[in-house]
Order: structure tokens, then C-alpha cells, then sequence
């Protein structure tokens, strides 16, 4: 059953919704722990200035098909899900009541690896896309900058906590995750995504 949703955290110019934890503390270190061992992480290329750098950030893309997807303009197939991932799927899906058809999978070993500013507005998420976070491991700190105005809106991303971003958030909206040098244990990031323009091989 769909639970309430919380406030939008953003002022304007988008929706975003932090539900909080969505999983217990055993739920949670279960997740993180199958998860670490039977993902099939890889480090993450991406070009940056024209040239291809290879991220100390690994990552991981799972769907219903293998589809492809271009992210940080690399163009990746998906992988077939694992029974861990589709589980957590179907927990995000019945708290926001929203459908998803992949993950993308981010393990920073620690808070020496973040995510620099981006929005996540690749043409296959379609106009207003639906980004849902789940977050495991060390709790981190999240920040959101819009575009224009460069207000900041930062959070504090807890083990087993989901973020909603829609509506508008990619297209007016930054976000990053700072590093942070006293940090020294990993996370796992989780961000279930519909694509909608399927280009399957
Ligand atoms: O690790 C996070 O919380 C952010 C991940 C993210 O922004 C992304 O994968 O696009
Ligand atoms: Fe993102």
C-alpha cells in the first residue's frame, strides 16, 4: 500500500521527497552486505573534457531487458536483475506508488569518492523523470543547487533511507554528493529509474 508522502524539500521549481528510512536496521545491513558481494561492480568510465577517465567510484546497471542507456556519455547495456534488487525494487514501488524498469548502482568505498554536480536529465528518462534513491552504508550528506539562482538545499542521507526526486528537479536542479575526508566507511547508492525509449540489442 502507497504511505503518504512527505513535504517537498525543494522550494520551487521541482519536487523532491526525502520518506526518510524505508528499511529496518537488519533489512538494511542484509541489503548492503548481498549486495556488495553479488553486484557486479565495475569501476565507472566516463569522458570528462573529451578524454575517458576511469572513476575510483564503481557502479553497476541492472533492468527488465538489457537495454542500453547513455549516462555521463558512456553508453552501457543493463544487466538481468538479481532476487535482491527486485525486491527492493518492489519496496520502493509500493512506497511511492510509482513504477521503475532499472538501477543504477553507485559503491563509494568512502567519503574520499562522491559525486561532483550533475543532473540526471539523459533523454531516456523522458521530461519529468521519477529518480528514486535508496541509500545503504554510512549515512552521507546530499546537496541540491538550482541551476539559476544557485540556492542550496542539502540533506543528510540515512542507511536505508529513499529519496523521490520528480517533477521538474532535473531540469532546474543540481545535486552532488560532497566527499568528505573524515568519512572512512562505504555506501551504496541505488537509483531506480524508468527509461522510456528502449534500445535493446
Ligand atoms: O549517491 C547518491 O546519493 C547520488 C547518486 C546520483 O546522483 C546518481 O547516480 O545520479
Ligand atoms: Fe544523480
Amino acid at each position: 500500500m502507497q504511505t503518504a508522502y512527505p513535504p517537498n524539500i525543494l522550494p520551487s521549481d521541482g519536487k523532491s521527497y526525502y520518506f526518510g528510512k524505508i528499511l529496518n536496521e537488519s533489512e538494511e545491513q542484509r541489503f548492503f552486505n548481498n549486495l556488495l558481494d553479488e553486484v557486479a561492480w565495475q569501476h565507472d568510465e566516463v569522458m570528462i573534457f573529451g578524454k575517458k577517465i576511469v572513476t575510483a567510484r564503481k557502479t553497476a546497471w541492472y533492468g527488465d531487458r538489457e537495454f542500453e542507456y547513455t549516462y555521463s556519455k558512456m553508453t552501457k547495456k543493463a544487466k538481468l536483475w538479481i532476487p535482491e534488487l527486485l525486491e527492493l525494487r518492489k519496496r520502493v514501488e509500493e512506497v511511492t506508488g510509482l513504477e521503475f524498469n532499472s538501477c543504477l548502482l553507485n559503491l563509494y568505498h568512502s567519503g574520499e569518492e562522491g559525486m561532483s554536480w550533475h543532473s540526471d536529465a539523459e533523454a531516456e528518462l523522458g521530461k519529468q523523470p521519477a529518480i528514486a534513491s535508496v541509500s545503504l552504508g554510512v549515512e552521507r550528506r546530499f546537496v541540491f543547487k538550482h541551476k539559476t539562482s544557485a540556492e542550496k538545499i542539502e540533506l543528510q542521507l540515512e542507511p536505508g533511507s529513499l529519496l523521490l526526486m520528480t517533477g521538474d528537479t532535473q531540469k532546474n536542479w543540481l545535486h552532488s554528493l560532497p566527499k568528505s575526508k573524515r568519512i572512512k566507511e562505504p555506501r551504496i547508492n541505488l537509483t531506480f529509474r524508468n527509461i522510456k525509449r528502449l534500445k535493446i540489442r
